[in-house]
C-alpha cells in the first residue's frame, strides 16, 4: 500500500492502494529498533523479539491499527499468514465492487434514451473480469507490503498464535517459529472466513463461497446462490450480468433483512428485472454433484430440487479465531471477541488484548473495522504513554459509532444506502419516534438521473432527541448520497437545523428537502 496513491494505471496501482490506511504527511520519526528486532520475516534466533504493539492480521483492519500505533510512536509488527491486504483487497470488497461496477454503470445507461441503445449489448466478461484482476493486483501484496515498509511497520509471514499474555508465536512458511512479545499491546484483526452450513453432501460439492464468487475466472452457465444477504444479492447481481442463469435461494420471505423492508423488496424486483429466479422460502438440505466436474443437485426441503453448474453458499460468516492461541488466555477457541469501545478485549485481564475488525462482530465492514482500527490505536498510543483516555461517547479514543451510525452501500441495481436504525430496530428499542417516507422518483433530479426513476427514501426522527436516528436510501446512484446521512446521524444534527442546509437542484440530494417537508408538515 502506498501512503499517497499513484494516478491509477492499470498494472501499476497495487490493491488497496484505494485507501485502506490514512494518508499521511511526513514519516513519523522511528523509536531505534531493539537489538531483538528484524525488519524481514526471516528467523533470526530464538530469542523473543519485542514490540510495543503487535497486530495480527494485516487485512485493512490491521493496517489501520498498525498504522496509528505507529504514528503514536510505537514500534509495531503486524503477522500476516496470507496476503497483506486481508480479505477485503483480494477477495471481498474490491474484486466484487470491480465486476458490479460495469453492470451498475450499463443499467443506469439503459435508463437514459440517446444512450439506452448503445447499452443493450452483454457485458463483455473477459474485460470486465481482466479489470477485476487489476483491482486485486493479480492477488500480489508488493504495493501493500512497500506501504507497511514506508511507514515503519515490520512484518512477519506466517500463522500467529497466542501464548501467553502480551506472547504470540508465529509459525513461518520455512517452517520456523519467530517469537514476538508486546511490551504494550497484542491487537487480534484476524477477520473472517465464509460459514458453510452442516448439510449431507455439502464436503463433496466443493461449494463457492466469497472467495470463489469474487475470483471465478469465467461464468458458470447456471449458478444457484444461496443466501438472502449481502453477499448473496450483490453476487448474483454480479454474475447474471455477466453470463450465469442465476437462481437465488432464500430460506426466508425477503432479502437483506437487516435493512427497511422496502430495500429488500425493490432489490428483489431489480433482480428479477434482470433475470435472476428469486425463490423465497427455499430452505436448502442437501446438496450433491455428478462427479468431480458434473452439475449439482440441491435438494429443497419440501423436496423440490434446483440444478446448477456451481452452488455458492452467501451465509454468513465466522471468526478466524479457531487456531490463534485463545485456550491460552482463558478465551474459547472459535468464538467472537467481545470487546469494549476502546476495543479491549473485555473478558482478558490487564487490558493487553484487543480486537479490531470482523473478529469482534460489531460491524462487519471495512470502513467500520478500519474505524475501530483508528480507534483503538489511539487508545493504545494514549496508554502506553499514560496519558488520559477519552473515552466517554464520541471521544477519540472510542468506537462510538458502531452503537449509532454504521454506514452501508449495497451494489446492486437499484443500489441501497442505509445508515443507523431501521424504523423497527428504534421502535423496538423504545424510542419515541416519527418515519418518514419519501417516493425518491418523485425529485427533480433523480427524473433526470434516469427515465423510469424507482426509489424510495426513510428518515427515522427520533423526536425525544430532535435529530435522525436512521436513514435508508434505495435507487440508482444513492450510494454517493450516503454520507450525507452519516453526518447527519452521527452528528445529530438537529432536524431543524437540517432545514437549513440546501441540497443543490437538481441533484438527487433534494430528497432531503422532500423528507424535511414531509416531516414539517
Ligand atoms: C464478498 C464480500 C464483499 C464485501 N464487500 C464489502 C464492501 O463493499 N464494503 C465493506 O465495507 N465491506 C465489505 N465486505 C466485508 C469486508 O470484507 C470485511 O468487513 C473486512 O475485510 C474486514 O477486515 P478485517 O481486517 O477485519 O479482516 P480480513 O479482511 O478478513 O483480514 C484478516 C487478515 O488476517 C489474516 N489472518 C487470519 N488469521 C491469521 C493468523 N492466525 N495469523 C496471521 N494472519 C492471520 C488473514 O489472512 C487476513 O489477511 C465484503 C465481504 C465479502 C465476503
Ligand atoms: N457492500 C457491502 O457493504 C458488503 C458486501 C458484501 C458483504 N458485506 C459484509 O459481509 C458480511 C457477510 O455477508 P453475507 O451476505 O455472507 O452474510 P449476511 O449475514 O449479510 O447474510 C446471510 C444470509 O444468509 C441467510 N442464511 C443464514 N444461514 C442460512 C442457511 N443455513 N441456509 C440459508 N440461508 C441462510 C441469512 O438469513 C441471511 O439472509 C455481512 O455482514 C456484510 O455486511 C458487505
Amino acid at each position: 500500500m502506498t501512503a499517497r496513491p499513484p494516478a491509477r494505471g492499470i498494472g501499476v496501482t497495487p490493491a488497496g492502494s484505494w485507501g485502506h490506511a490514512a494518508g499521511r504527511g511526513a514519516p513519523v520519526p522511528r523509536p531505534a529498533r531493539p537489538p531483538s528486532e528484524s525488519s524481514t520475516g526471516a528467523a533470526v534466533n530464538d530469542a523473543p523479539r519485542t514490540y510495543d504493539v503487535i497486530v495480527i492480521g494485516a487485512g485493512p483492519v490491521g493496517e489501520n491499527v498498525a498504522d496509528r500505533t505507529r504514528a503514536a510512536g510505537l514500534s509495531t509488527v503486524v503477522v500476516e499468514r496470507e496476503l497483506v491486504g486481508g480479505e477485503c483487497s483480494y477477495w471481498a470488497c474490491m474484486p466484487s465492487k470491480a465486476l458490479l461496477r460495469p453492470v451498475i454503470a450499463r443499467a443506469d445507461a439503459r435508463r437514459l434514451p440517446g444512450l439506452a441503445g448503445a447499452a443493450q449489448a452483454p457485458l463483455d466478461a473477459a474485460k470486465v473480469l481482466a479489470r477485476r484482476d487489476e483491482f486485486t493486483s493479480h492477488w500480489k501484496d508488493d504495493g501493500q507490503v512497500g506501504w507497511l515498509d514506508s511507514v515503519d511497520v515490520d512484518l512477519v509471514r506466517g500463522h500467529g498464535r497466542l501464548t501467553g499474555e502480551r506472547e504470540v508465536a508465529v509459525a513461518t512458511p520455512d517452517g520456523g517459529t519467530v517469537r514476538l512479545t508486546a511490551r504494550h499491546a497484542v491487537v487480534v484483526a484476524t477477520g473472517t472466513t465464509a460459514a458453510l452450513p452442516p448439510m449431507p453432501g455439502i464436503d463433496d460439492v466443493n461449494p463457492w463461497t466469497s472467495r470463489d464468487a469474487t475470483s471465478a475466472k469465467e461464468a458458470p452457465r447456471r449458478l444457484a446462490v444461496v443466501g438472502g444477504g449481502v453477499v448473496a444479492v450483490e453476487m448474483a447481481t454480479a454474475w447474471q450480468a455477466l453470463g450465469s442463469q442465476v437462481t437465488l435461494l432464500v430460506r426466508g420471505d425477503r432479502l437483506l433483512d437487516r435493512i427497511e423492508p422496502f430495500a429488500g423488496e425493490l432489490v428483489a424486483d431489480g433482480l428479477r428485472e434482470a433475470g435472476v429466479e428469486v425463490r423465497f422460502g427455499a430452505n436448502v438440505g442437501s446438496v450433491e454433484r455428478d462427479g468431480a466436474h458434473g452439475e449439482v443437485r440441491i435438494g429443497l426441503e419440501g423436496g423440490a430440487r434446483v440444478t446448477a453448474d456451481e452452488v455458492l453458499f452467501a451465509v454468513g460468516r465466522r471468526p478466524h479465531t479457531g487456531d490463534i492461541g485463545l485456550e491460552t488466555v482463558g478465551l474459547k477457541p472459535g468464538s467472537w471477541l467481545e470487546v469494549d469501545d476502546t476495543c479491549q478485549v473485555t473478558a482478558v485481564p490487564g487490558g493487553w488484548l484487543y480486537a479490531c475488525g470482523d473478529v469482534n462482530h460489531r460491524a462487519l465492514l471495512t470502513h467500520q473495522g478500519k474505524y475501530q482500527g483508528r480507534m483503538a490505536g489511539a487508545a493504545i498510543g494514549a496508554r502506553a504513554k499514560g496519558e488520559p483516555v477519552d473515552d466517554a461517547p464520541w471521544g477519540a479514543h472510542v468506537a462510538t459509532a458502531d452503537h449509532a451510525a454504521v454506514p452501508q452501500v449495497v451494489f446492486t441495481d437499484p443500489e441501497v444506502a442505509a445508515v443507523g436504525l431501521s424504523a423497527a430496530e428504534a421502535q423496538q428499542a423504545g424510542r419515541n419516534v416519527k418515519v418518514v417516507d419519501y417516493d425518491l422518483g418523485q425529485v427533480a433530479g433523480a427524473s433526470l438521473y434516469g427515465d423510469d426513476y424507482r426509489g424510495r427514501a426513510r428518515m427515522v426522527v427520533d423526536l425525544d432527541r430532535g435529530h435522525l436516528v436512521g436513514v435508508t436510501f434505495v435507487g440508482p446512484g444513492v450510494g454517493e448520497l450516503l454520507h450525507s446521512a452519516t453526518v447527519a446521524v452521527a452528528g445529530e444534527v438537529p432536524v431543524d437545523r437540517l432545514w437549513h442546509a440546501v441540497p443543490s437542484y437538481p441533484t438527487v440530494s433534494e430528497i432531503w428537502l422532500r423528507l424535511l417537508e414531509t416531516y414539517r408538515g
